[in-house]
């Protein structure tokens, strides 16, 4: 007999994505469109499948990234391409997509044109969704990133990122346009994500553990084992 009992993390998932399709309904309410900002990497991808087959009206949900790294999108690290496989399929194919990207060579070119893209859309944010690196990064903006202090006090809404933690050059929505959203979730499991956690909570100097510029926004945090 197969065990069916879903794991903390299957199930932290699934809270997530119920809360987040809470936030989406009570806005479309009152709104027209609305817009769902995400962030890539490995944890969110039991999020997306939950959050995929949801009854929702998704023809007027807008989707967005909270950073990209600047590759084409069927390349395997793209997180365009993570949020096409696992979220946008069944009933949130309806969804508008805006990734982060251009045909540009480097972020730095193409960040006018992404810049464009995303001024359209449903401001603020009805829910962004945050993940956490082991270096306490949230998006893009990381600590050993020379461009992290302008990424956390820029009004541009996004930042070209070169970072030596990380193989490919990135680009980040800045600081101000992630707080630009009327939920913030974070989205993390596992002991080491915790104790880093614990570190950026117990502390202020936002440079040393970027995720300290979003945890008093308020943030529903979102973590299992
Ligand atoms: O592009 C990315 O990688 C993400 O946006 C990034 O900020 C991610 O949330 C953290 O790196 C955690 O990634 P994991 O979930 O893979 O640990």
């Amino acid at each position: 007999m197969t065990d069916t009992t879903p794991t903390p993390r299957e199930q932290l998932a699934r809270q997530l994505a119920e809360a987040v399709a809470e936030a989406l309904r009570a806005d479309l309410a009152t709104r027209e469109r609305a817009l769902l900002v995400l962030s890539g990497g490995s944890t969110p991808v039991p999020f997306f499948q939950a959050l995929a087959p949801m009854d929702l009206p998704w023809a007027r949900i807008e989707v967005t990234l909270a950073d990209e790294r600047w590759v084409t999108e069927d390349a395997d690290d793209s997180n365009a391409r993570l949020v096409r496989e696992h979220l946008l399929q069944g009933p949130a194919a309806e969804a508008t997509f805006v990734p982060l990207t251009s045909a540009a060579e480097t972020p730095e070119q193409g960040v006018e044109e992404v810049a464009a893209r995303l001024a359209g859309l449903a401001w603020p944010a009805s829910a962004v969704v945050l993940g956490m690196g082991g270096d306490g990064h949230t998006a893009s903006l990381f600590p050993d990133s020379q461009e992290l202090a302008l990424a956390l006090t820029t009004e541009e809404p996004l930042v070209a990122v070169r970072t030596p933690s990380q193989p490919q050059a990135r680009i980040t929505l800045s600081a101000e346009r992630l707080h630009r959203a009327r939920r913030h979730f974070l989205h993390i499991t596992g002991s080491d994500k915790r104790d880093v956690l614990a570190r950026a909570l117990s502390g202020d100097d936002v440079r040393e553990l970027p995720i300290r510029a979003f945890l008093a926004c308020p943030a529903a945090i979102y973590w299992a084992p």
